[in-house]
């Protein structure tokens, strides 16, 4: 299906505060709302040296492997999903060259490695260079994310149709018929309670062995 036809894929990317910029995490924040970025998961995190290695893996056994591994695990890590259209390239766009010396010629204003970097390895900010990336340091940080689309439209309603308006529709009614003091958890446990799909517990009995037998 292609979800991009229906305006329904919203790309996502992942962006890291680094050590250097960990007291500017707040600003650059604001940055990123400003320029229209959902922040749809945030956590910080101080790396440990096997977990950057794994992060940084592609850069494995060049010269500057070392001491990037020891930079990023100097201090925490804020590390955040960003979402928006064309986030992947938008958020590159927004932090600027890999050498904040050289961001701050060519965008001195305008990129946040030229604000809040010092140098080639401190460049206090991340982000992904690809889908295939985002896809993989999204779920680094964040397992339980989901990266993939979220249907909206006639998939959405197709879906919804199927599955659960029936169901939904019967927890509401009864809802309003009772009007209980707290709705939200009474349609939770309603909706546990009729849920067509609820496992079944089987009501063949099984005798328990005995040793002797
Ligand atoms: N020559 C270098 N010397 C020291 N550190 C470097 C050098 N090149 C890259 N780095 C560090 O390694 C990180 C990863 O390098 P890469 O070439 O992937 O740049 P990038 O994609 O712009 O940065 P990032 O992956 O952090 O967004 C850089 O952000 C920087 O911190």
């Amino acid at each position: 299906m292609d979800f991009s036809k229906h305006g329904i894929f919203v790309e996502r990317t992942l962006a890291l505060v680094k050590p250097d910029a960990i007291n500017k995490a707040d600003e650059i924040e604001t940055i990123i709302l400003k320029h229209g970025f959902t922040v749809l998961e945030k956590r910080r995190i101080t790396l440990t040296a096997e977990q950057c290695s794994d992060f940084y893996s592609e850069h494995y056994g060049k010269k500057f492997f070392p001491s990037l591994v020891a930079f990023m695990t100097s201090a925490p890590v804020v590390a955040m999903v960003l979402a928006k259209e064309n986030a992947i390239q938008q958020w590159r766009d927004l932090i600027g060259p890999t050498n904040s010396n050289v961001a701050k010629e060519t965008h001195p204003d305008s990129s946040i490695r030229a604000l809040f970097g010092t140098n080639e390895q401190k460049n206090a900010v991340h982000g992904s260079d690809s889908a295939v990336s985002a896809e993989r340091e999204i779920r680094f940080f964040f397992p339980n994310c989901v990266v993939e689309p979220i249907p909206t439209g006639p998939p959405a309603t197709d879906y919804l149709e199927q599955n659960v308006n029936k169901t939904l529709i019967k927890a509401l009614t009864a809802l309003c018929k009772e009007k209980p003091k707290d709705p939200v958890v009474w349609l939770a446990d309603k909706l546990m309670e009729i849920n067509p799909y609820k496992p079944k517990l089987s009501l063949t009995v099984t005798a328990p062995s005995t040793n002797n037998e």
